[in-house]
């Protein structure tokens, strides 16, 4: 088997709020083809560490980086390769979806016609003509998140970092844009977080698992089912403190 290029590496990454340490030495890395589910109960870090991954908050140790470049020493060639979704909504709420849009992609360096086709394209991609003239702060919120989707995918990145990417959209919605993301799959490394474990079966490649900060499981989705009678069952047996002391 041909070695795997790892376009995202993470390396003891650590992230403390004062005394509190919300991310507490993480390690992987995603090969392209991989679509990464990065899962753990509410608090366990996962945004956090997307966050430093995506070079929009500093570790306090350790390092990530995105196609070989380092996000905190050589931010502006390691966003080139970058596809990130934040956790919530757009900003810039008052504008339309195209106008947003147009944004983002001047915002990265595309102009006229290329413009005009990145962002018909991104739009295409996230069914979103039918609201393109509508301001972002009146869609619901499943169309929001699309929003963030369609800006995250405009220039075509190698690496996409989606946080909670199906959050807010109905199952018709979930179904879309579960089926992007195993599209774009075999030429991109993805990683997505959840708490939606059907979501790891359907999508992933391999799933990290973390709580309080730290990886418990990094496995294929059969295996993890393996380890128990159900994934919800593994899931809280990893997840749980009880768990712990046995
Ligand atoms: N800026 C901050 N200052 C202090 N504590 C923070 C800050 N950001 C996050 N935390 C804390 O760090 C921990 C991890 O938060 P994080 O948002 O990364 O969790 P998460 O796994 O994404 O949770 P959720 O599934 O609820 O989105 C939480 O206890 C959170 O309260």
């Amino acid at each position: 088997m041909p070695a795997l290029t790892a376009l995202i590496e993470i390396e003891r990454l650590t992230k403390r709020f004062g005394a509190f340490t919300a991310v507490d030495d993480v390690t992987f890395s995603v090969a392209r083809g991989e679509v990464l589910g990065f899962l753990g109960p509410n608090g366990a870090g996962k945004s956090t560490t997307m966050r430093m991954l995506a070079g929009f908050m500093t570790p306090t140790s350790g390092t990530a980086r995105i196609c070989g470049e380092d996000v905190v020493d050589r931010p502006v060639p390691a966003k080139r390769h970058l596809g990130f979704l934040p956790e919530g909504a757009p900003t810039y709420p008052e504008m339309t979806v195209t106008g947003f849009l147009q944004f983002c992609g001047r915002a990265r360096g595309f102009h006229g016609s290329a413009l005009g086709d990145r962002v018909a394209h991104a739009m295409a991609m996230t069914q979103l003509e039918g609201v393109r003239l509508q301001p972002v702060e009146t869609l619901s919120k499943g169309f929001k998140r699309r929003v963030g989707l369609a800006a995250a995918l405009l220039h075509d990145p190698a690496v996409l970092v989606l946080d909670e990417p199906t959050d807010g959209l109905d199952p018709n919605q979930k179904h879309e844009v579960r089926n992007l993301i195993l599209s774009m799959a075999p030429t991109k490394a993805i990683v997505i977080s959840t708490h939606i474990l059907e979501e790891v079966a359907a999508v992933c490649t391999r799933a990290v698992v973390i709580a309080r900060g730290r990886v418990v499981a990094d496995a294929t989705p059969a295996e993890l089912a393996a380890k128990g009678p159900s994934m919800d069952a593994v899931f809280r047996a990893l997840t749980m403190p009880e768990s712990e002391a046995a």
